[in-house]
């Protein structure tokens, strides 16, 4: 696939993938284009999108929730759909909802073992270091036992340091965008093999939509190409079959 630079989709099934960085540093610039790249090689996504601010061709948007759960989980491993779960109004109903999604998910990926990738918009939110919630609890255990499942994971934050640190360090991928906090630089300092002045310095000469890609032991500095948002428009969870 091409993300500005070529990487092999293959590589990242069954991953945890972590994109970090301060606001407008390209974040969810770099998740689009790795979602749409993973859609395009056949691999369903399920987004969850706080900011209602994804749109992938072929996804369904999930914005009404009367839905039964377990029955959109099926869409995606069964018919290889990607879902959009948009959370926008941030109220019960959505959080409910999203509960007995990923139970679902958690149960039925045992039976269909379909390569999916469950990504985390502003994953500090559902994912926070030193808290526990019944959502956290179900994203850890699918972050840290999904793997012989198909679940793969792609984590997006600002706010590194509170990301719940024992699903953040099950990360083999990661796009540092650029920090400055220094309790986010601490991070970095943490997951990347290098000197902690090296750290400093090449995150500082970060622009907007450059990264430090890590994986496999190696950090290259890398530019993800731009988004086209013209070309999307998801369809609407009533056509759930
Ligand atoms: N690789 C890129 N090439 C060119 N422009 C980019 C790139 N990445 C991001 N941008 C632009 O920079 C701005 C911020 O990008 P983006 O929303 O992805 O940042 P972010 O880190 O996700 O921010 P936030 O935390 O506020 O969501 C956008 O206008 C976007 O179009």
């Amino acid at each position: 696939m091409d993300l500005g630079f070529p990487l092999n989709s293959s590589e990242l099934v069954r991953k945890c993938i972590a994109i970090l960085g301060i606001r407008g540093s390209g974040k969810s610039n770099t998740a689009k284009i790795l979602g749409k790249e993973l859609i395009k090689d056949g691999f369903p996504l399920v987004v969850i999108d706080p900011d209602g601010e994804y749109d992938f061709q072929e996804a369904l948007r999930i914005e009404d929730f009367n839905l039964d759960p377990e029955v959109a989980v099926k869409d995606v491993l069964e018919r290889k759909r990607s879902l959009i779960i948009d959370m926008n109004e941030w109220n019960d109903e959505a959080f409910n909802f999203l509960f007995k999604f990923l139970d679902s998910l958690w149960n039925l990926s045992k039976i269909y073992r379909t390569n999916v990738f469950l990504v985390i918009e502003e994953a500090h939110e559902f994912i926070p270091q030193g808290e526990r919630t019944k959502i956290s609890e179900e994203i850890t255990r699918l972050a840290l036992r999904g793997r012989k499942r198909g679940i793969g994971m792609i984590m997006i934050s600002q706010r590194s340091a509170r990301v719940n640190k024992d699903v953040l360090t099950q990360s083999e991928v990661y796009f540092l965008h650029k920090v400055v906090h220094p309790a986010d630089l601490k991070v970095y300092r943490e997951i990347l093999p290098l000197k902690a002045k090296e750290v400093a310095d090449v995150v500082k000469s970060l622009d907007v939509g450059e990264a430090l890609f890590y994986m496999n032991g190696r950090v290259e500095k890398v530019k993800i190409r731009k988004y086209d948002e013209s070309t999307t428009n998801s369809q609407f969870a009533e056509n759930l079959a």
